[in-house]
């Protein structure tokens, strides 16, 4: 984030002192989380909520979240050319080629949700589908005050796969080490 620039200010949002120390000796500006956006089952949109209430200078804010390890630069410097051309929020995506199938319940039999099994696609021969790493959300304070983290003319930034690993479980956390020669 830093070494992009492009950010007017960074604040790290939390409610413990260990990161808040961590957060200040990198130069980021601390903001203490309210007891209701800090709980384990606090959503992001709920942590985005909380950050506007407290700074009304803000209209464009970048929530960048701390489980995406790969974050780079260049993703960072093309989201922000997405928003100088006018787009309200811009998201980080990667592009999947994955055969998606749903259960019917109770009957326990399956349906494909994204492509026809008569004509099984080849990756080659298909697009794929964009999907969500949580990387990064940039996005408007009026979208964050009526409850949306994506609105109004909404863009993407697609992220290598290499670069898309999204820390959930301590599975993730041995990958992105694994992945950075931590391990
Ligand atoms: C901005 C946002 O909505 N963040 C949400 C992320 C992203 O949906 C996910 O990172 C996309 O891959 O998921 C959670 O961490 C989760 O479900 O555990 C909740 C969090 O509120």
């Amino acid at each position: 984030m830093k070494h992009s620039k492009k950010f007017r200010e960074i604040w790290v949002s939390t409610d413990s002192h260990m990161i808040a120390n961590e957060a200040t000796k990198c130069g980021a500006k601390v903001h203490w989380r309210s007891r209701m956006s800090a709980t384990d089952t606090a959503s992001s949109l709920v942590a985005l909520q909380d950050f506007i209430k407290g700074h009304k200078e803000f209209d464009r804010i970048g929530l960048i979240q701390c489980t995406s390890p790969f974050l780079a630069v260049k993703y960072l410097n093309e989201a922000f050319e997405h928003l100088q051309q006018g787009y309200d929020s811009v998201f980080s995506v990667t592009r999947e080629f994955k055969l998606r199938w749903k259960e019917n319940r109770p009957e326990k039999t399956f349906v494909a949700v994204n492509f026809d099994p008569a004509r099984r696609p080849r990756r080659q021969d298909w697009d794929g589908e964009l999907v969500e790493n949580g990387m990064f959300y940039f996005t408007r304070r009026h979208l964050i005050s009526r409850g949306l983290i994506q609105g109004g003319r909404i863009g993407v930034v697609q992220v290598e796969r290499k670069d898309s690993l999204e820390v959930d479980n301590p599975a993730d956390l041995n990958l992105a080490r694994y992945q950075s020669g931590d391990l």
